[in-house]
């Protein structure tokens, strides 16, 4: 994502899109997908999550939107269609691939174990009804994106 000549001080500039009924997958069921799907659900996204194994809190979130959950091993069949994909295995060659399928499906792509390969930055998010503040320190420091975070939280 960043050239070596890149000072870090210049920062990501935040897009603000609609992801209101937006395909989006979310590889892997663990901690990371979980919050993540849990924001995302948030703005209405049409989610599909596979993994062969799927969390308490992933099933929870499930019966509360609607999430589609695929209970297998990821597959590129899985990228087809989709708008947005996030890789968040505990694989990180498996992430990895799963970005290049998303690629090959024309999606956008985020991979949670390799910054490198994320087309956009997933941020950390204080959300009012239609007022939001998203986060993000530049991806040098995911503590500090969170810290940010919680103090906005407070306000
Ligand atoms: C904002 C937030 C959103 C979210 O994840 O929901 C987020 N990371 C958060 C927390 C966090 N992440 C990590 C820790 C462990 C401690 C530590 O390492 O500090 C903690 C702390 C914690 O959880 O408390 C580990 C980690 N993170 C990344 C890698 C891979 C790499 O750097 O290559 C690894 C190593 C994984 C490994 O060990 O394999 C990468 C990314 N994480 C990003 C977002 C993107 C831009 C971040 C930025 O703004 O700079 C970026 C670049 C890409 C992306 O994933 O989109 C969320 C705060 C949410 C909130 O609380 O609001
Ligand atoms: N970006 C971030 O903020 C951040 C923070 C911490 C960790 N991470 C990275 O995120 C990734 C996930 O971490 P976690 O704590 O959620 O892990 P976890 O162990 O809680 O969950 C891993 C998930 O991956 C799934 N999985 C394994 N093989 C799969 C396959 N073939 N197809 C589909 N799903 C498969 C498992 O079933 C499980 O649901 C790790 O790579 C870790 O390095 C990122």
């Amino acid at each position: 994502m960043t050239s070596n000549e890149r000072p870090e001080e210049t920062g990501y500039f935040p897009l603000f899109i609609d992801l209101w009924k937006k395909k989006i997958l979310v590889a892997g069921a663990g901690n990371i997908a979980a919050r993540r799907i849990a924001v995302l659900a948030q703005f209405g996204a049409d989610i599909t999550v596979v993994a062969p194994e799927i969390s308490e809190t992933v099933r929870e979130l499930s019966g509360r939107s609607q999430i589609n959950i695929l209970c297998k091993p990821y597959e590129p069949d899985c990228c087809k269609g989709m708008y947005m994909v996030l890789a968040a295995t505990d694989n990180r060659e498996l992430n990895a691939k799963i970005c290049q399928d998303g690629h090959d499906e024309g999606a956008i792509v985020n991979n949670a174990s390799d910054k490198i390969q994320c087309d956009f930055y997933f941020p950390g998010i204080v959300k009012r009804g239609a007022d939001v503040i998203g986060v993000n320190a530049g991806g040098s420091s995911h503590g500090r994106a969170r810290q940010l975070r919680e103090r906005i939280e407070k306000l």
